[in-house]
């Protein structure tokens, strides 16, 4: 089914990648230059490894794609295009496209990514293998703050729910010895206003 994804769901897609370009991605992933100490605002002490690529901040509400299309790297791009023509809705914006990373020790923290009802966090888990034993699920909590959702970060997943939801990426435990990946797309519906 084609663009299938829909604002304000939480959805889990599984293959959610082709084969092509998934493999390009894992293979562009050893030569990110990733950055330490990103954080979120909930937990500036809570830092992480990040890759920026769209450059749009959390108040950032104007399309970002041109600059996606403009990094070096032409897979970011690829990815792009693919979501655009076959998961997002039709004239989907796209306000954050980044890439960030866990080591054990580096805790996610809850935090929601716009205080803006109506957008959407897409979140592809770029790990090809993944034992439960890691942790590092992602969480999404209600108004309640309980969970109603916890994934764990399987390689070819999207997980899509809205952005302002509560949700962490949960430790990782000692046992995981590489980086938790993930990239990271926030969307607008086409006819989401801007005004605030
Ligand atoms: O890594 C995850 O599971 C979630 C990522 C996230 O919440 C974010 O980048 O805003
Ligand atoms: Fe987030």
């Amino acid at each position: 089914m084609q663009n299938h994804l829909q604002f304000g769901q939480i959805q889990l897609i599984h293959n959610a990648v082709p084969v092509e370009i998934l493999s390009e991605l894992y293979t562009t992933l050893p030569k990110i230059g990733w950055s330490f100490g990103w954080n979120t605002p909930s937990n500036p002490h809570s830092r992480y490894w990040h890759y920026e690529i769209g450059h749009g901040g959390k108040k950032n509400v104007l399309d970002v794609s041109d600059k996606v299309r403009a990094h070096p790297l032409p897979i970011f791009a690829k990815y792009l295009d693919f979501f655009l023509q076959h998961l997002a809705p039709a004239g989907t914006k796209i306000l954050r496209f980044y890439m960030n990373a866990h080591t054990y020790g580096t805790d996610g923290w809850p935090h929601t990514d716009t205080d803006r009802p109506g957008e959407q966090t897409c979140v592809l888990y770029l790990n090809h293998e993944w034992k439960p034993e890691w942790g590092g699920e992602t969480v999404i909590f209600n108004k309640d703050k309980e969970i109603v959702a916890s994934v764990l970060p399987k390689g070819n997943r999207i997980l899509s729910f809205p952005a302002d939801s509560l949700h962490a990426p949960r430790p990782l435990s000692k046992e995981f010895e590489g980086l938790r990946i993930v990239l990271v797309v926030k969307l607008a519906p086409a006819d989401l206003s801007v005004a605030n």
